[in-house]
C-alpha cells in the first residue's frame, strides 16, 4: 500500500515537472475508470436480476444481514421469503447470486436432470475435513460411490444390526437405571452417543463407548465443526474476517475428529489375520484397499462418522420429542412394537424390521418435518439454464440450494406441513405423490449413500425404545427450538433441573430434556 502511494507521487512529481497536467490527468482518469468498471462489475448482477422474485438486496451486502440476525434460525426466514416470493427465489451474498429451490419440478431439474455439480465453495468450506464422498469432484465421485454402495447390501444390514442390538443393549441398561427416577436428562445425547458407537462398530470395527464414558469429546467436537464450517460458508470468501477464536475452536474440533478417525485406522492397520477372518468386511476395508493416501482415508472415516450419526440422532430426537406430544401416536407405536418384538424380548429382531409399517410412517413423518440435512444439497449450474417450475434463469456459476426444508413445510405440496401426521406416509399416499415433494435424503447420483442405514437404524430404536418406555418432555414444547447448523438438531431454549426448576448448573444448550418412565401396560 505504502510503495503504490509512492509510486503515484513519483508520478505526480514527474508528470507535473514534465508537460505536466495531461499526463496527470490521463493517469486520474485510467485510476476512475478502473474504480467504476469495478463498481459496474460488482453491481451489475444485481441490476441483471432485479425482477427475479426474491428479498431486496441491501447493495453491496446483499442479504446477509437477514440472514446473520438469527443464527441457527435461517431456515425460518427462508420460509417466510418462500411463502411471500414462491418455492424458489434467489438471495444474495455480496454479489453472489443464490437460487433457493423448493419447487418439486426445479428441484427435480437441479439434483437429477442436469445433475449439477456439487457447489465449489460448498466443498471448500469443508475442505477442513478433507476429500470425503460428500465434496469429491464428480469424476472421483462416482469411482469410490460406486465401491462405497456395493458393501451397503443385506450382509451389511445384519451386521448394522447386530452391533445396533448390543449398543441398543447398554442403551437400555442406562435408561434403566434413570427411569421413574423424575430425573431430567437429555434424549439427544443419549441417542448421539448411541448411534456414534453404532456406525463406528459397524462401519470401521471399533468400539468408542461413548454412551459409557462420560464426557466424550468426539459429539462435542462434531458439535464445534458444525458450528465452523457454517461460520466458514457464511463469511466465504472472508473468513480471515472472523475472529481468531473461532479459527481456534475449529482446529481443536479438527484435531480431536483426526485422532479418533487415525486411532480407528491404526487399530485396523494392527490387526492380525485371524481377527480379520472373523470379522464382517465394512467400510474401512475398501477406505483401505483404495490406495488412498492416509489422509484421504481419514477423510472418508470422519465423512461417514459424521454424515453417519449426526442426522439420524437428531432426526430420532426429533421424532421422539414429537410423540412425546401425542399419546395417540405412542400408544399405535407401542402396539406395533408387541406384534413383532416376543415378550421376553428387549430389541425388535432384524426379520421384523421390514413389517414395522406404523414405525416407519412415524419417522418419515419426522423426515419430513424435522429433515436433518434440510439445506446440504449445495449445487453450481455448470451452464446457462432456465428452471422449468419457476421459469427463474439461471447462469453458469449460480449458485443453487435445494431445501426439503422449504418444501416440507410449503401449504401447496404438504396439507396443513405443520402438524404431525405419520398417516400422510401409508403406502397410497406415497404411490400417489411426486417422489420430489419429500426430500430428507435429497435425489440424483449424490443422493444420502446411508439412506438404507439410517431407516433400519431408526425403525430398529423406536421400535425397542415405544416397547419398553413412556417419554415425557420436560419443558415446554414451545421451549424446543429447531437449531440448525449444516444439521438441525434440537436446542432448549431454557436450563432445567430436575424439578423441572431453573437449574444454572446444567448445561443451557441441552437438545432434549424428558423424564423417561417405564411403559405402565409393558407386556
Ligand atoms: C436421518 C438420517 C440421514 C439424513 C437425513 C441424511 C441426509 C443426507 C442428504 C440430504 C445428503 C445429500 C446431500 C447433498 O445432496 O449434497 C446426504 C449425503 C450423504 N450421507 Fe446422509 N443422511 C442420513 C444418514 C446417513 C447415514 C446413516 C450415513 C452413513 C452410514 C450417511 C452418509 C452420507 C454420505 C457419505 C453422504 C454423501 C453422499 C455422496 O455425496 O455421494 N447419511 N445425506
Amino acid at each position: 500500500m505504502k510503495s503504490w502511494i509512492q509510486v503515484c507521487f513519483v508520478q505526480l512529481n514527474n508528470s507535473l515537472s514534465q508537460d505536466g497536467s495531461q499526463v496527470f490527468a490521463l493517469f486520474i482518469f485510467t485510476a476512475l475508470v478502473w474504480i467504476l468498471y469495478k463498481c459496474l462489475k460488482y453491481v451489475y448482477p444485481y441490476w441483471r436480476f432485479r425482477n427475479i422474485p426474491g428479498p431486496p438486496p441491501k447493495w453491496p451486502i446483499g442479504n446477509i444481514f437477514e440472514l446473520l440476525k438469527k443464527p441457527g434460525q435461517e431456515h425460518r426466514l427462508l420460509l417466510q421469503y418462500a411463502k411471500r416470493y414462491g418455492p424458489t427465489f434467489q438471495l444474495w451474498y455480496l454479489n453472489r447470486r443464490t437460487v433457493i429451490v423448493a419447487n418439486p419440478e426445479d428441484a427435480k431439474f437441479v439434483l437429477a436432470t442436469r445433475n449439477y455439480p456439487k457447489s465449489p465453495i460448498f466443498c471448500r468450506c469443508f475442505s477442513p475435513l478433507g476429500h470425503g464422498l460428500l465434496t469429491l469432484s464428480q469424476q472421483e465421485h462416482s469411482v469410490q460411490r460406486k465401491a462405497i454402495s456395493q458393501r451397503f447390501n443385506e450382509e451389511f444390514l445384519q451386521s448394522l444390526h447386530h452391533h445396533l442390538t448390543a449398543e441398543l443393549e447398554v442403551f437400555i441398561t442406562q435408561v434403566d437405571a434413570l427411569c421413574d427416577t423424575e430425573r431430567v436428562v437429555d434424549l439427544d445425547a443419549l441417542i448421539s452417543a448411541l448411534t456414534l458407537d453404532v456406525i463406528a462398530r459397524t462401519a470401521f470395527g471399533v468400539s468408542f463407548s461413548t454412551q459409557t464414558s462420560q464426557q466424550h469429546p468426539m459429539p462435542c467436537a462434531v458439535l464445534t465443526l458444525l458450528d465452523e464450517l457454517v461460520n466458514n460458508m457464511i463469511f466465504y470468501p472472508y473468513r480471515f474476517w472472523l475472529p481468531q477464536i473461532t479459527q481456534k475452536r475449529l482446529n481443536e474440533a479438527l484435531t480431536v475428529i483426526h485422532k479418533f478417525c487415525s486411532m480407528v485406522i491404526d487399530l485396523r492397520l494392527q490387526e492380525s489375520r485371524e481377527e480379520k477372518a472373523n470379522r464382517v468386511r465394512d467400510l474401512l476395508d475398501i477406505f483401505l484397499e483404495s490406495e488412498e493416501t492416509r489422509d484421504n482415508v481419514i477423510a472418508h472415516v470422519a465423512t461417514f462418522m459424521l454424515a453417519g450419526h449426526d442426522t439420524t440422532s437428531h432426526t430420532l430426537s426429533f421424532c421422539m420429542y414429537e410423540i412425546a406430544q401425542n399419546r395417540d401416536i405412542e400408544r399405535k407405536l407401542q402396539e406395533e412394537s408387541d406384534r413383532f418384538i416376543a415378550p421376553q424380548d428387549r430389541i425388535v429382531p432384524f426379520e421384523q424390521v421390514g413389517h414395522l409399517d406404523y414405525t416407519r410412517m412415524v419417522w418419515n413423518e419426522a423426515l419430513r418435518t424435522h429433515p436433518a440435512a434440510a439445506n446440504t444439497s449445495v449445487r453450481c449450474a455448470d451452464r446457462d439454464d432456465i428452471l422449468p417450475g419457476s421459469g427463474i434463469p439461471i447462469t453458469k456459476g449460480t449458485g443453487l440450494m435445494v431445501s426439503s426444508y422449504l418444501i416440507h413445510h410449503l401449504p401447496q405440496y404438504w396439507e396443513d406441513p405443520d402438524s404431525f401426521i405419520p398417516e400422510r406416509h401409508t403406502k397410497e399416499a406415497v404411490r400417489q405423490r411426486s417422489p420430489y415433494h419429500f426430500l430428507p435424503f435429497s435425489r440424483g447420483s449424490r443422493n444420502c449413500i446411508g439412506q438404507f442405514v439410517a431407516n433400519h437404524e431408526a425403525l430398529t430404536i423406536l421400535s425397542s425404545i415405544y416397547k419398553r418406555y413412556e417419554i415425557r418432555l420436560a419443558v415446554d414444547a414451545q421451549e424446543i427450538e429447531e437449531y440448525f447448523r449444516v444439521t438441525m438438531k434440537p436446542h432448549c431454549r431454557v436450563s432445567v433441573g430436575s424439578e423441572g426448576k431453573k437449574d444454572p448448573s446444567l448445561d443451557a444448550h441441552l437438545g432434549l430434556p424428558v423424564k423417561i418412565y417405564t411403559r405402565k401396560c409393558h407386556s
